[in-house]
């Protein structure tokens, strides 16, 4: 997209990595103007990495803290503390703090900033670098409805965005955050049965994809529920239902529902500082 806009802040992405980037991309699709973005970087050679890419000014941590209105942290939650630690001599409670850190709280990030510094928590997912992502928001005890509003427009720029009680973000960064992760391993699983079924890998993986992609846009446009899209798929007799007699036998609903409630309780540990 060539349009631009003009955003009333400066943005800093802090820790420029995966979802940095994906984001950083995003906000340049969306018109975001280069002048108002910034990135910072553990090591030089990503900083030239992303001012080659992008056109953006990487700078310090320090710096972005003091000239950026919205920080926006991106680290490892484990690198979550150290980031902080060189953030708060320059953070004032002008400044807006978005974390994408999994499981790390507001109030965590609010005990180690200045007092009444606004901190909201957001939980992306990948699908942020195609403008279909998922960004689930909540905001801190300093955070308000400007606030929330302004991440909505950073967050809504590359995909949707919800908006819920802090206490659900665990859930949903099991179910939203890790999502993709999901189904890109289903894809795999299911090409690898093409294989086994005499297929050539890329045409297994092509109709695998276009499944996905059909099945994806079914449940989003037609207002049917899953049960009743399923069923019109399984005939009576049919093929369907010996693969989801297969897939009930060997417990595939369970896995997925134990394999979501592992997830949500790696969150909640990783907001208690069990980093491994
Ligand atoms: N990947 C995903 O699907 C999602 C990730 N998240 C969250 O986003 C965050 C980032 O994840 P992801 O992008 O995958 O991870 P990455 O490791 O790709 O990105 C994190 C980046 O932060 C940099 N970094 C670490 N410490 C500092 C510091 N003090 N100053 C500047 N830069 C620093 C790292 O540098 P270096 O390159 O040197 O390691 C790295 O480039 C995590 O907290 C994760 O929970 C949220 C939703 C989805
Ligand atoms: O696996 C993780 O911890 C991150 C958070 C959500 C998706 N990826």
């Amino acid at each position: 997209m060539s349009q631009t806009r003009k955003p009333s802040q400066t943005v800093a992405v802090l820790g420029t990595g995966k979802i940095g980037e994906a984001l950083l991309s995003g906000m340049i699709r969306g018109g975001w103007a280069l002048a108002d973005l910034l990135v910072t970087t553990r090591r030089q050679e990503r900083a030239d990495e992303l001012r080659t890419r992008f056109g953006v000014e990487a700078l310090t941590n320090a710096e972005a803290a003091k000239r950026a209105d919205t920080l926006i942290l991106a680290c490892k939650p484990q690198d979550m503390e150290r980031l902080l630690d060189e953030l708060a001599p320059h953070v004032t409670a002008e400044r807006l703090v978005i974390s994408a850190a999994a499981g790390i709280t507001t109030s965590f990030i609010e005990e180690r900033l200045t007092a009444g510094t606004p901190v909201i928590r957001v939980m992306p997912n990948t699908p942020v670098l195609v403008d279909e992502g998922m960004s689930v928001i909540s905001g801190g005890s300093h955070a308000t409805a400007a606030h929330l509003t302004h991440a909505e427009d950073i967050f809504g720029a590359v995909g949707k965005t919800l908006r819920v009680p802090e206490t659900q973000q665990d859930a949903c960064t099991a179910l939203s955050g890790s999502g993709p992760a999901y189904f890109y391993f289903l894809v795999e699983a299911m090409t690898d049965a093409g294989i086994l079924l005499g297929l050539p890998r890329d045409k297994a993986h092509d109709l695998i994809v276009q499944a996905a992609i059909g099945a994806a846009v079914m449940l989003r446009d037609s207002g049917e529920h899953p049960v009743k899209l399923r069923e019109n798929v399984t005939s009576p007799a049919g093929t369907t239902i010996n693969a989801i007699r297969e897939l009930e036998n060997h417990g595939v609903r369970a896995a997925l529902i134990a394999a979501l409630e592992a997830a949500r309780d790696r969150s909640r540990e990783l907001a208690s500082g069990n980093s491994v």
